[in-house]
Order: structure tokens, then C-alpha cells, then sequence
């Protein structure tokens, strides 16, 4: 293995650490910040030891010293993906393999030393590869991830590497010179697997950033509701993919004297709330628009007018029941809707969207806290 290649693949791995420490503020990894930078400089400074391990004296301190950087570097990168997928691992996990790693090299050859040292590599492969799956499944809903299948190849290779040594040393107690092949092959695909680890964060914190940028560009901060850009794009997906929705316009009745009497606060929590109970009581499919101030749409998908006024009585009644502000208990608040099924393929939305809106204006006419069609 040359020594150019591991100094290449360590000055790698620290760039795309310093990259992802400035992108993962934007994508609400504050305080894996610091974490990632350390971990990819603990990971580069091992590489660069073993890089520049050279056969005679000292040797084995610094690969021992190299090796306990480099492991201790990626399982600290791991604890920290397994923080961003929601897993807690202890914080002296990396250390400890650090440890590990370091004193295994320093004891003198015996069967379960090297057994020992044999599983670190792997292992902490098949954690990368379980890991990485998880977080990419997270972020960006993909199946499959290319750096987990990476780092599933990494533990065979190495399992095969040690395995072969392991039997070979043995029988010798000397590494024959037919090792020294699989040994760099080993060795290079670590290289490349800590630069694939490294990429696959930096993709896994801008995924998020996107994600982040494109939830605030859809959805309403205030309830979670999709905005209006995000009607404008789930219209198109219904109109390739259905023929007609159920679309119902509501509004909150005698809002404004909700703002006076309590404030604007609690105003805003009477939203929240309602925006909640719409969401737990429809369907997975079923979308729900923050239109306008005290306004919402529910678009239905392959829902006929009954079942849509039937779902808004049922959502009606269960906002009507509730005490929206816990400090306000006499409160009760109720809405008014209108309904209308749209035929996708021979009407406008807009038309549709206007008849449901006179139905609601039926609705209010008639006293409130009610649902109407035309
Ligand atoms: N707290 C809060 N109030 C809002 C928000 N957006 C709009 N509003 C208020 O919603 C109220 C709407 O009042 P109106 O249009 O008169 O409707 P209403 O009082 O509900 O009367 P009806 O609809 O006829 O039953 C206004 O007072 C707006 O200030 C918001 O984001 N937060």
C-alpha cells in the first residue's frame, strides 16, 4: 500500500468533514458539528499514521497508534449517524474501540488477541452498513443505500482477509508472503469505504438541508399544513393519477372574536389544534391546505361526496367537542364546510374549489357549525 494513497484518502476524508461541519448547521445538525469534524480529523491523522508506517523500529507503536485513530474516528462517526437516526449509543463507545484497537496491536501474538483484533474491522463495517441504511432510509426514503452496501462488501472482505490469516498464522506464526495481496486489497477498500462514509454523510446532512428548504417552502410553520405551492403540486400528482377528489373548504367560525377575547396566542393554538384533529382524522392519502388565515382544504382522493361529508361531520364533531385551550376551558369552537366532489379530468380545479367554497358560504349563512353542499 503506498503511503501517497492513504495521504490522499486522509486529506480527502478531512475536507468533506470540514464541508459537512459548514452544511450541517442549515440542516439542523447543530451538535453533531463539532462531532463530525473531530471524527473525520481522528480518521485522516490515523490514516495518515499508518500511511506513513514504514518496516523496523517503532512500527508496531505507530500502527497500533494509527489503527486505534482511525477506528475510534469512524466509530465516532457512527455514534453520530446513529444519533441522527434516532438511536442514543453511549459516548465513550468511540473511545473504547479507540482503546481497543490501539492495545491489541501492542500485545504480543496470541490466538485470541488476533481474533480480537480480526472482529474490530467487521464489525464496525456491519454497524456502518446497518447504520448508513438507516439514516439514507430517513432522510431521502431510499431502499437501498450504495454506502451501506459499501461497507457490507468492506466486512466480508475483511472477514476473508482475516480469516485467511488468522488459519495461515496458525500454522506459521509467520504472515506468509501470499497475505500480502489480500492485505492491500483490504487496505484499499478501507480507503475507499472511509471516503464513500465520509460522501454518504455529507449527502445525508444536505438531504436533510433540502428537505428542511423544501418543508418550509410547502408547509405552513404555524399548523404543518401544506401551503398553497404545496396544493399547486399535489393538484398535479391528482390530476395524473385519479378521477375524482373530494375537496372541502372549512373556516372556523367567529375566529375573530376568539382573537379578541384571548389574543392572538391563543388564537394561533385554536389553529394548531384544529389543523391536528383534521390530520389524525383522515386518511393517509387525504391532504390537508392551510388556504388562508382560518381557512383549510381537505382534498380526498377517490372519496364521492358522501364520504366526504360524512368524514367532515365526523371531524366536525371532534373538534366541537374538544376545549382547544387548556387555560380557557368553557371555550368550544366549531367550523362551518362546504363540499364538492371534483371530477379531475373534466372540470378545473378552481371550479370545483369555487363550488365548494359557496357550499361553505351556505353553511355560514345558515348559522355555522355545520356542512353543506350545492
Ligand atoms: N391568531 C391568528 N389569527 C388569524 C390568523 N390568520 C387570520 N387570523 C384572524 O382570523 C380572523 C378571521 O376573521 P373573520 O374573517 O371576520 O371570520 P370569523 O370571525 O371567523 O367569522 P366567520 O368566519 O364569519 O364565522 C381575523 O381576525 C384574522 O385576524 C393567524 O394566523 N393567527
Amino acid at each position: 500500500m503506498s503511503n501517497s494513497l492513504l495521504i490522499m484518502v486522509s486529506l480527502a476524508v478531512a475536507s468533506i468533514g470540514l464541508i459537512t461541519w459548514q452544511h450541517s448547521v442549515r440542516s439542523d445538525l447543530i451538535r453533531a458539528r463539532r462531532r463530525w469534524l473531530q471524527a473525520s480529523l481522528l480518521l485522516a491523522a490515523g490514516m495518515l499514521v499508518e500511511g506513513y508506517v514504514e518496516p523496523g523500529k517503532g512500527e508496531m507503536l505507530r500502527l497500533a497508534l494509527g489503527s486505534g485513530m482511525s477506528n475510534a474516528g469512524i466509530a465516532l462517526q457512527l455514534t453520530i449517524i446513529a444519533r441522527v437516526t434516532g438511536l442514543k449509543p453511549p459516548n465513550w463507545l468511540w473511545l473504547a474501540v479507540g482503546l481497543v484497537s490501539t492495545l491489541d496491536k501492542l500485545l504480543p501474538y496470541r490466538p485470541l488477541m488476533l481474533m480480537l483484533e480480526s472482529a474490530e474491522i467487521p464489525l464496525l463495517y456491519l454497524a456502518a452498513a446497518w447504520l448508513y441504511q438507516r439514516a439514507e432510509r430517513l432522510v431521502s426514503r431510499n431502499r437501498f443505500s450504495p454506502t451501506a452496501l459499501l461497507f457490507l462488501l468492506g466486512a466480508l472482505l475483511f472477514v476473508w482477509r482475516d480469516a485467511s490469516d488468522f488459519y495461515l498464522r496458525l500454522q506459521t506464526a509467520i504472515a506468509p508472503d501470499s497475505l500480502d495481496q489480500l492485505h492491500q486489497l483490504a487496505l484499499a477498500f478501507a480507503a475507499a469505504a472511509q471516503v464513500c462514509g465520509a460522501v454518504g454523510f455529507l449527502n445525508i446532512v444536505l438531504q436533510r438541508q433540502h428537505n428542511r428548504l423544501e418543508d418550509a417552502a410547502n408547509f405552513d410553520p404555524l399548523t404543518g399544513a401544506g401551503n398553497r405551492r404545496a396544493l399547486q403540486y399535489w393538484l398535479r400528482t391528482l390530476e395524473a393519477s385519479v378521477e375524482r377528489v373530494c375537496v372541502v373548504m372549512l373556516d372556523i367560525d367567529h375566529f375573530k372574536s376568539v382573537n379578541d377575547r384571548y389574543g392572538h396566542p391563543a388564537g394561533d393554538a385554536v389553529l394548531q389544534v384544529l389543523a391536528a384533529v383534521l390530520r389524525g382524522g383522515i386518511r393517509d392519502n387525504d391532504m390537508l391546505i392551510r388556504y388562508g388565515g382560518e381557512e383549510f382544504c381537505l382534498l380526498m382522493p377517490d372519496a364521492d361526496i358522501e364520504d366526504g361529508m360524512l368524514a367532515t361531520e365526523r371531524l366536525l364533531q371532534a373538534f366541537r367537542q374538544l376545549a382547544p385551550l387548556p387555560k380557557q376551558p368553557e371555550l368550544r369552537c366549531a367550523f362551518s364546510a362546504g363540499v364538492h366532489e371534483w371530477h379531475c379530468r373534466q372540470q378545473d380545479f378552481a371550479d370545483a374549489q369555487q363550488k365548494a367554497d359557496q357550499a361553505l358560504y351556505l353553511a355560514k349563512q345558515s348559522g355555522r357549525d355545520q356542512v353543506r353542499r350545492l
